[in-house]
């Protein structure tokens, strides 16, 4: 039975939610499931903005019926190729030999790539320049390309200022019948998984979200749908702010991060005092993790949230620890930027870890290593235990600087 919430008068969403899946990407943990989203315009023309994943294709088609109520489909507006979004070009391509594929010419490349279909007179060749009339509705195009693939656009309809935004402004998260940023719990659920998916699957290219938010700032927009999570209408200037600092690396919170490796406890044990001591010098925004039992996913999204981040980290192999090691290329390959670190590394024999950790954060722009770095030998003593007090210090300093 379709399943369908009109997001205007005109506008149905077509979309679906799986909550089966473990891993997004085969790599994201998603235990709120996550959402594919789709709409459908209804005007003299029918046109279908984006498909969904092929896990929720029976629910998808049958919703698209419903939506048409015997009409047929006369485009499909492919924003984005990535297959959690295209899986159905093929399917819809048989059930409506004439309906017309609207893409860039990139976005045509692309689905000759992933499917064997009979393009020919079915594609319509978009640029920036172009619009699509449906009758009352108009479509322009806005190209954001690499956010996060080279040929993502975002579709604007003028005459209800819907922006759809393709993965721009989504989130992980099935929908519980709620759609709307209004309905929702926002800040405790959504936002934070708004700012894993961001953070993980967009953060490398800031510079090319700043270029399409520019382009977005230019336009008069009533809502914003994309094409996972929920659709934004009241609390657009939250998700906006989010997306200018997330793009630009700038930190949410002035507060110190606490990533800790530990196989035996005593790493642990130092991280646990720093961020004791960080309490007593009068700081509260501390966020303390374990990297062996925190998804990297989540790190991630946390390192793009604090401005100070404490690594702590066991020598292993005269390497640093593994999953500290995960975790420091997650966030180099992300590009983040502008913070200040701190570095407390641990051995037994020959403690290298903390000169590694410093090796890899030297490429990472705008970053600043506060001193001193401390060195534990194999459990915390008074001596390393007063480093450790000279570096609270040296993080509240830099925090009230
Ligand atoms: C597989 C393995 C490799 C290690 N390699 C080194 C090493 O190269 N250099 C060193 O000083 N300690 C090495 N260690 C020892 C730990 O780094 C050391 O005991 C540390 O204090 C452990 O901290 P933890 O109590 O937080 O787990 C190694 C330990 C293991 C299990």
């Amino acid at each position: 039975m379709y399943c369908t919430r009109n997001i205007t008068d005109s506008i149905v969403w077509v979309g679906g939610s799986d909550r089966r899946l473990a891993l997004f990407e085969n790599l994201f943990p998603i235990p709120r499931g996550v959402a594919y989203n789709a709409y459908l315009i209804l005007d003299e023309k029918t046109c279908l903005m984006d498909t969904v994943d092929a896990s929720i294709r029976q629910q998808f088609i049958e919703n698209v019926l419903a939506a048409l109520d015997g009409r047929t489909l006369d485009y499909l507006v492919v924003n984005h190729m990535e297959p959690d979004h295209c899986a159905n070009i093929e399917e819809l391509a048989l059930r409506f030999p004439d309906m017309k594929i609207v893409g860039n010419a990139k976005t045509i490349s692309f689905i000759q790539q992933f499917y064997d279909l009979d393009l020919s007179d079915r594609t319509i060749t978009v640029t920036e320049k172009d619009t699509l009339s449906l009758g009352r509705h108009e479509l322009h195009f806005v190209f954001a390309p690499m956010v996060h693939w080279p040929e993502v656009m975002m579709s604007y309809e003028a005459s209800e200022k819907i922006l759809f935004s393709a993965d721009a402004f989504g989130s992980f998260g099935a929908h519980n019948g709620t759609l709307f940023d209004d309905e929702v719990e926002l800040d405790s659920e959504w936002m934070s998984d708004a700012r894993r998916y961001y953070t993980n699957i967009v953060g490398k290219y800031g510079p090319q979200v700043q270029m399409a938010l520019k382009k977005a700032a230019a336009l008069d927009i009533a809502l914003i749908a994309p094409l996972h999570g929920i659709v934004w209408r009241r609390k657009m200037t939250e998700i906006l702010e989010k997306y200018q600092l997330w793009s630009t690396y700038t930190p949410e919170e002035t507060g110190v991060l606490v990533l800790y490796g530990s196989m035996y406890g005593n790493t642990e044990n130092a991280a646990n005092v720093l961020a004791a001591m960080l309490a007593d010098c009068g700081i509260h925004k501390i966020a303390v993790y374990d990297v062996s039992n925190t998804h990297v996913s989540q790190l991630i999204a946390e390192s793009f949230r604090y401005s100070h981040i404490v690594l702590a980290a066991p020598t292993y192999n005269n390497e640093i620890y593994p999953a500290m090691y995960n975790y420091l290329h997650d966030l180099k390959s992300l590009n983040l930027q502008k913070r200040s670190f701190a570095l407390i590394e641990n051995g037994t024999w020959g403690p290298l870890s903390g000169k590694a950790m410093r090796e890899f954060l030297q490429g990472i722009k705008g970053m600043t290593i506060l001193e001193p770095s401390v060195t534990i030998r194999s459990a915390l003593k008074e001596e390393s235990r007063a480093q450790l007090a000279v570096l609270a210090d040296a993080i509240a300093a830099s925090l009230h600087s």
